[in-house]
């Protein structure tokens, strides 16, 4: 049994960890994030009924009204909040099922069939783990991942079986909505559309997938699955199992996020922030646990075209310094995740 004293280490796995764990009351004293639980940090879900809801159809629309309806409110929300709820997509919900379903089967297969996939190195296409970065960090996360890249390579493993054709299809059909995305926000900017995907290098762009899988925590109010932190690319989709954990930062708060159904959560991430010399702000966002069930969530990460500098679409006094996206999701994946500070090694 973990007491409260254990202090855990070599988990390389905690999904394994909970599993080997018949009777456990306490979490080891590593993985507390909080001394208290959810110590000083205030959820306010009166605002959840306000978090923006993007109709793709809108922004899609040979209606020039509606598309300029679309237009407004997109850009409304990547001011106000650096994060959507999408529908309308055209992606289906039996995709959006598989994926996920596939993607559980992977932290399904035996530790041994997943060992050749462990972690070695921010730059390799596959890696499986587990917390954040546990190299790096004082405090861990209960949350074992998987990070594979996918575009312009496309890297999933073949296993299991059907995994690698149901994400092709899912990775495709998100940058998609991804490239649109983009498009109506330069136009929100009073840009011609092709600002945005042009300044990040949309053809040769990065996409990352992230499975993050939280087992069930014991003490759900002392530990995260992941911490407050903003991503590195420009825009992250996020899909889930069905059960919530997603909390986004707004106005001082902590806004938990229940998703519409069929519906895919977005968020604004440092990139954007950068090329629109903070225009638009990439949202602080961080996941919680649940005691019973596990939860299931797959982000995929959309940046800029990794040797690419992003260029600035919004000018006045620069506020970021240029760093190639490389150079960035190197300094970012490579180190402990405070908050939005790593925004700040790009500042100017
Ligand atoms: O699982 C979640 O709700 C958040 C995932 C996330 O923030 C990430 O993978 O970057
Ligand atoms: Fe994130």
């Amino acid at each position: 049994m973990a007491s409260e004293n254990t202090v855990a280490t070599n988990i390389s796995s905690i999904k394994a960890f909970v599993e080997a764990i018949n009777e456990h009351t306490t979490i080891p004293s590593n993985y507390y994030s909080f001394i208290d639980p959810r110590d000083g940090d205030e959820v306010d879900d009166t605002l959840a009924a306000f978090i923006p809801v993007i109709d793709y159809s809108l922004l899609t629309s040979m209606d020039s009204e509606m598309h300029a309806k679309g237009i407004q409110e997109l850009g409304k929300a990547c001011k106000e909040w650096g994060f959507f709820m999408v529908i309308n997509h055209g992606i289906s919900e039996n995709l959006m099922e598989s994926v996920l379903a596939a993607t559980r089967q992977f932290f399904e297969m035996t530790d041994e069939e997943k060992q050749q996939f462990s972690d070695k190195g921010v730059l390799c296409p596959i890696r499986h783990g587990t917390s954040m970065n546990t190299k790096a960090e004082d405090v861990h996360f209960w949350r074992d991942y998987l990070k594979v890249f996918t575009h312009p390579q496309f890297c999933i493993p073949n296993v299991p079986a059907g995994f690698r054709e149901t994400a092709f299809e899912y990775c495709k059909r998100v940058r998609e909505v991804t490239g649109e995305l983009y498009k109506g926000m330069s136009e929100s900017l009073g840009l011609e559309a092709n600002a945005i995907p042009n300044a990040l290098g949309f053809g040769t762009d990065f996409q990352l997938l992230v499975a993050n899988l939280y087992p069930p925590c014991p003490q759900p109010d002392a530990a995260l699955g992941q911490p407050p932190h903003s991503d590195n690319g420009s825009l992250t989709f996020l899909i889930q199992n069905g059960i919530g954990g997603l909390q986004v930062h707004h106005k001082g708060k902590w806004v938990n996020v229940n998703p519409l159904s069929n519906s895919i959560m977005v968020n604004i991430s440092d990139q954007l922030e950068i090329i629109t010399n903070g225009i638009f702000k990439g949202v602080l966002h961080r996941a919680v646990l649940k005691n019973q069930v596990t939860r299931v969530s797959l982000a995929m990460v959309h940046g800029p075209s990794f040797d690419k500098l992003p260029e600035l679409v919004k000018g006045g006094k620069q506020e970021f310094e240029g760093m190639n996206y490389k150079q960035y999701f190197l300094h970012h994946q490579g180190n402990k995740l405070v908050g939005k500070t790593n925004l700040d090694h790009a500042r100017a």
